[in-house]
């Protein structure tokens, strides 16, 4: 069953189409919401939730009417939102437990849960500090263990990496999916990040000024090329100096040579100049397309229309 159906959703504030008969449906699992600053995604965010209202056009999630049942939804759903919403001057603590106690946990279970929650984001040694002294990390793994306190069976992330550098983006996004290995919570993610998103989850949605611009899973944005990524030890220039003289076309991308694919004879051509060169085999696979030439591709595609 899909956790979330839009069907010819469209949002319009004075001035901009935010959303324009937007028609998606998306399966459980962990799900990205791609897309440039501005492209609708924190909008569809809020009203799935319920919290704005759609101009015209209908959406459900987890079944139900985001219009008409807004809190049987809000129930059952996590929401992390974008921008700093935290109180500076109360724990991580005091405040997961109070908003565990606003989805109707009762004390005790709020408490217990609030432990349990600020353990799985990584927060349990700090949980008691003000929140006005945690790095960004923290604050964002706040808003984290917020979202899920309740035990949803569904959480909306809203841009949940911004602010933060890269071991701590590798750090959060590896938190998500946990989220939906350890508890089978269904994830939507939104980044303007495609590189992210590519990395963890199960499908990917990229809308563009509000235009759906593609909904597939990640393995067939991510289908192999016609092309092997080989990477050897050094001298990459000479290796693709003899491929080339074997009548193989030979591109570059950064250290990596991207190797036109001519039958399987190729991986033996590329095996044999590497050794014929006294060099070392770092890497020889088949090299798979990145989501985001994907959707530069797309998106060039929706401009010529
Ligand atoms: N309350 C509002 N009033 C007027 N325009 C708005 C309002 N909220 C959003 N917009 C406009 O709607 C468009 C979509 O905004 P939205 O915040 O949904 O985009 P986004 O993809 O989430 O981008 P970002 O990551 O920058 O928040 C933008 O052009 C934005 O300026």
């Amino acid at each position: 069953m899909s956790i979330i159906t839009t069907d010819e959703l469209t949002k319009r504030y004075p001035g901009v189409t935010a959303l324009d008969r937007l028609t998606v449906s998306i399966e459980p699992g962990v799900v990205g919401l791609v897309g440039a600053n501005g492209a609708g995604k924190s909008t569809l965010l809020k009203i799935l939730l319920g919290l704005n209202d759609a101009t015209s056009g209908q959406a459900t999630m987890l079944g139900l009417d985001v219009a008409a049942e807004g809190p049987q939804i809000r129930g059952r759903v996590g929401y992390m939102p974008e921008h700093d919403c935290l109180p500076a001057d109360v724990s991580a603590t005091e405040f997961v437990v109070h908003m565990a106690r606003m989805s109707g946990l009762p004390s005790s279970a709020a408490r217990e849960r609030t432990a349990d929650t600020l353990r799985h984001v990584g927060l349990y040694e700090e949980r008691y500090r003000p929140i006005g002294g945690y790095s960004t990390g923290m604050r964002q793994r706040v808003k984290l263990a917020q979202a899920l306190v309740h035990d949803p069976e569904l959480v909306l992330l809203d841009e949940p990496t911004n602010g933060l550098d890269p071991a701590g983006r590798d750090e959060m996004l590896a938190l998500i999916r946990r989220v939906h290995t350890d508890f089978g919570i269904s994830v939507l993610v939104t980044s303007h990040l495609l590189g992210e998103l590519e990395r963890i989850c199960d499908h990917v949605v990229v809308i563009d000024a509000g235009v759906l611009l593609r909904s597939s899973s990640t393995a067939d944005f991510t289908r192999a090329t016609q092309q092997l990524a080989v990477e050897v030890t050094a001298e990459a220039d000479a290796v693709a100096r003899t491929l080339t003289e074997a009548g193989l076309k030979v591109g570059r991308d950064a250290n990596l040579l991207l190797v036109e694919l001519a039958g399987d004879a190729t991986y033996d051509v590329v095996r044999d100049a590497v050794a014929q060169l006294g060099q070392g085999l770092v890497r020889l696979e088949p090299r798979r397309h990145r989501i985001a030439e994907v959707f530069e591709g797309g998106a060039r595609d929706a401009a010529a229309v």
